[in-house]
């Protein structure tokens, strides 16, 4: 690949052939749960047992699942290919890492860690976790998932703008462009002028307008042709 300063965001499609639900195809996460219960900070204060069930689930389900080609193709791009190979994530999930990237930028948070909402502390955490679990650290009970809910504001959003502003290829890869301000970065890359943007997703995401190369299909075919 030419491009020197790759950015690619990615969504919850890319893990869909590992065998994690998405958020909105028939039977997807928010078609059981509804967003305001379950991935909102009003929602945890209402009901914080169903929150944490929710995400144990969610860990219970990923220790099934796998990277897949497409998560594959997208470490070895980052190990072999000299330039910059930025991964921007919306997706909670590790398969990122375990498909061999090292640099991966979890904007909406990871699934396997859990926040002290007395010490602020952050831990790693592969199992269940319920309202009275206490902090490893301080011992409150007070932990909550490390993910950013709908309403609070996505990490590393500055790091992420300035990787936008340099790149000379934006891919997309498995996501709707429903949610922002993941979605928009399209937008913000288009007015920076200089990049290459390119879609890869099942079918035409919301922006899919805005790119200047689509590719429509399973991510786990197109994404290792594209980059190999
Ligand atoms: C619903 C939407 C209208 N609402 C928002 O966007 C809101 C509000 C908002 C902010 N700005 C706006 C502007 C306009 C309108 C609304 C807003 N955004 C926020 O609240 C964000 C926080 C949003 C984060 C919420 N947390 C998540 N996740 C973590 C938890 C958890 O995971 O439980 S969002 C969650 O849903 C989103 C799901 O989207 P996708 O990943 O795209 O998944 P989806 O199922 O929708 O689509 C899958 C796609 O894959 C494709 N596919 C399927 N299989 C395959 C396959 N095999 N291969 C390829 N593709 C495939 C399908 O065709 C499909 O297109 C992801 O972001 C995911 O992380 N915070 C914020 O804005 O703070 C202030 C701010 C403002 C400016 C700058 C900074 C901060």
């Amino acid at each position: 690949m030419r491009h020197q300063n790759i950015v690619i965001l990615t969504g919850a499609g890319i893990s869909a052939e590992s065998g994690l639900s998405t958020f909105r195809e028939e039977g997807g996460l928010w078609d059981r749960h509804r967003i305001e219960d379950v991935a909102t900070p009003e929602g945890f204060v209402r009901d914080p047992d169903l929150v944490h069930e929710f995400y144990s689930t969610r860990r219970r389900q990923l220790k099934t699942a796998s990277p897949n080609p497409a998560h594959i193709a997208l470490g070895r791009l980052q190990r072999e290919h000299g330039g910059q190979v930025s991964i921007v994530t919306q997706n909670v999930d590790d398969l990122h890492e375990r498909g061999g990237a090292s640099d991966v930028i979890h904007m909406h948070g990871e699934l396997k860690k859990l926040r002290c909402g007395a010490c602020h502390r952050v831990h790693v955490w592969d199992g269940v976790c319920a309202t009275d679990t206490p902090c490893p650290a301080c011992h409150a009970k007070a932990l909550r998932p490390h993910v950013v809910w709908f309403g609070e504001m996505p990490f590393d959003m500055d790091r992420i703008m300035a990787l936008l502003a340099d790149c000379d290829l934006f891919m997309s890869i498995g996501t709707s462009g429903q949610v922002y301000p993941a979605a928009g970065f399209v937008s913000e890359v288009r007015q920076i002028g200089h990049a290459h943007t390119v879609e890869i997703n099942l079918e035409p995401s919301d922006g899919a307008s805005l790119f200047a190369e689509r590719r429509h299909g399973p991510a786990g075919t197109l994404v290792p042709a594209y980059v190999e």
